[in-house]
């Protein structure tokens, strides 16, 4: 994971005629991590999507070298296949089948892996797509809101997850309204009106 890295210059992001944020600079080197904040419809999920090579910037430059797992709000998961299955499609992509199994165990919920993703619970669904993103392998995590419809255990377990990956090299990018614990992660707060 030695070359993986995001780097930002200043970058800015118009939506809708608005100007959500401009001259953002960010450069993540492995083990790296960044947290961005901000009030709805600042453009954390914007950010995101650009480092993600899904929405361009309006200006300055983006280089995102390395693999990406991207958890945004629709997880991509088939809801008439059972958990396993519907993870083991996407880790399939990957080469990394054999992964799903402890990637499920991970976010503690090996127990689900034959029942259909459709009669998951909210909290459920998101740890299923954080699993997902374990199973990927990919250096670097885009993690749109990854707290969202979690309980207390389980927002304690995803920053153990991300601490766990930064410390074997990866590199974590995390957009959320709730704390979600990041040693020596670079805060971006994005503005806006709300
Ligand atoms: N396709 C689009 N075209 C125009 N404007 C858009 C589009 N998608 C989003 N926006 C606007 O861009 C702004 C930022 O949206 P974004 O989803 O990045 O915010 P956010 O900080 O993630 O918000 P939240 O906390 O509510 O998830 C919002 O005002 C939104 O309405």
């Amino acid at each position: 994971m030695s070359d993986t890295r995001i780097r930002l210059d200043g970058v800015a992001c118009m939506r809708g005629g608005r100007m959500l944020f401009e001259g953002l600079d960010l450069s993540l080197a492995p083990g790296g991590g960044a947290l961005v904040t901000g009030p709805n419809g600042a453009g954390k999920s914007s950010l995101i999507r650009i480092v993600a090579g899904l929405l361009k910037a309006s200006a300055g430059h983006v280089s995102v070298t390395g693999g990406k797992a991207l958890l945004a709000e629709a997880a991509g998961l088939d809801p008439e296949l059972p958990v396993g299955e519907a993870l083991r499609f996407w880790a399939g992509l990957d080469g990394r089948r054999g992964s799903v199994e402890a990637a499920l165990s991970a976010v503690g919920l090996a127990h689900l892996a034959p029942v259909p993703v459709r009669l998951l619970s909210t909290g459920q669904r998101k740890r299923v797509g954080i699993a997902r993103v374990v199973a990927s392998g990919a250096p670097i995590w885009l993690l749109d809101e990854p707290a969202n419809g979690l309980d207390h255990g389980a927002i304690g377990v995803l920053g153990g997850l991300i601490a766990a990956h930064r410390a074997a090299g990866g590199i974590a990018l995390v957009a959320t309204h709730l704390p979600i614990r990041m040693q020596g992660a670079r805060e971006i707060v994005v503005g806006g009106e709300g």
